[in-house]
């Protein structure tokens, strides 16, 4: 991987920013004579738009995606896919205020830092305005890998956990959520719109579980699947933390409550417990590939937070504008598209090697 591309043989790279004209993803390496079309992408894209219902921001994009490129005759032809969304809700004179000064927690400050000039305008590039080029990218992804489903749900918001006795994967498309347990959806509600009315904002945790991962995807030391996986979600805006199967929870088990116990099955090992998230020494085991992914609060808040200016004067943010007041929500449809990118790209790498 280079440092402005993801994945080895399908790589993606993605421009643009949240108050320009358009933004765009490159796809390459993606093999040819897939059957390819506008609306392979677009009901990923509309799982993730902004302006949908009063829990996320209410900026109005259609994202109504283009394949300019690698496409002929409905199909892929190997070359590289350039797909690309125009922005149309821009109103970049809501972030005039910004200019000079930094939020807390959004990249202002180290952009400045890094470039020493930055696009202000609801934070350019660092807007999470670029992650629908991810989820873009990521339907082309699960084309290459039909064998896998994935699922991506919310778990957790603002420290409010699911009761795994409640869940039911019918429910996280019924409820602006993607939460799998209706009660706690249902309290959500009230959670959540507290949180905006407040002027503050709330974090969250996102499952997701990919199902018909064969053994043997990913690579033993430089590649492993689960360092790819990592590296892919923790590239997703506002994400503090990752965790593969139990993570962090496996440091408080023994080795004997830590085991995948093994039992001959029918067609390879039968697992009794998957612990490992279907990953072990960087390679699937054929079970299901789980991973969590921790979202933190939205930093743009109404509430004053303390800051400074670009002359390092102290000053005060509350940042106005349209914000979602929990990122982890809209955040599913990315960790998704991520887990696509990344499973669909170990693929190719195994069959590279093995056949
Ligand atoms: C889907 C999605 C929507 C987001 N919406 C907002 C938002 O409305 N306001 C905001 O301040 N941050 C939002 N973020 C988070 C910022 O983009 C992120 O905090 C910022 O780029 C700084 O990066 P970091 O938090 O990863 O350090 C969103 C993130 C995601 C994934
Ligand atoms: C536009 C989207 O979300 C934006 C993500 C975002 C941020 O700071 O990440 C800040 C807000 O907008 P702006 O970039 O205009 O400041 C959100 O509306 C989108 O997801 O399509």
């Amino acid at each position: 991987m280079s440092w402005n591309t993801f994945g080895r043989v399908l790589r993606f790279t993605t421009w643009g920013e949240s108050h320009g004209p358009a933004i765009g993803a490159v796809v390459d390496g993606c093999p040819p004579g897939l059957a390819l079309a506008e609306s392979d992408i677009q009901p990923f894209l509309d799982a993730r738009k902004p302006g949908q219902n009063k829990f996320t921001t209410q900026r109005q994009e259609a994202d109504e995606v283009r394949i300019l490129s690698g496409v002929f005759e409905g199909k892929t032809t190997g070359t590289p896919l350039s797909l690309l969304i125009e922005n149309t809700d821009q109103r970049s004179k809501d972030y005039s205020e910004i200019a000079n000064t930094y939020r807390p927690g959004h990249a202002d400050y180290a952009y400045d830092a890094k470039y020493g000039f930055r696009d202000y305008r609801g934070g350019g590039r660092s807007s999470a305005r670029e992650t629908a080029m991810r989820v873009a990218a990521g339907a082309v992804a699960r084309l290459v890998i039909p064998e896998v489903s994935i699922m991506a749900y919310v778990v957790e918001i603002g420290g409010d956990a699911v009761d795994p006795a409640n869940f039911n994967a019918e429910e996280i498309g019924r409820n602006p959520f993607w939460c799998p347990d209706p009660e706690a959806a249902k309290r959500w509600e009230k959670l959540v719109d507290d949180a905006r009315k407040a002027g503050s904002s709330l974090g969250a945790v996102v499952e997701c579980i990919a199902t018909g991962v064969p053994a043997g995807w990913g690579a033993p030391i430089y590649a492993k699947l689960d360092a790819d996986l990592a590296s892919g979600m923790m590239s997703i805006n506002a994400v503090k933390g990752v965790e593969i199967g139990d993570g962090f929870g496996a440091a408080r088990l023994t080795g004997e409550q830590n085991a995948d116990p093994m039992r001959p099955g029918n067609d390879g090992p039968r697992f009794e417990a998957n612990h490992a998230g279907g990953i072990a020494g960087g390679i699937s085991t054929g079970q299901p590939v789980a991973c969590r992914v921790a979202f933190k609060p939205t930093s743009s808040i109404l509430t004053p937070v303390e800051s400074i200016t670009r002359d390092g004067e102290a000053t005060e943010v509350r940042t106005k504008g349209r914000h979602d007041p929990c990122v982890g929500i809209r955040g599913t449809p990315v960790v998704e598209a991520m887990m696509a990118l990344v499973l669909a790209d170990h693929k190719m790498l195994h069959r590279a090697q093995c056949g």
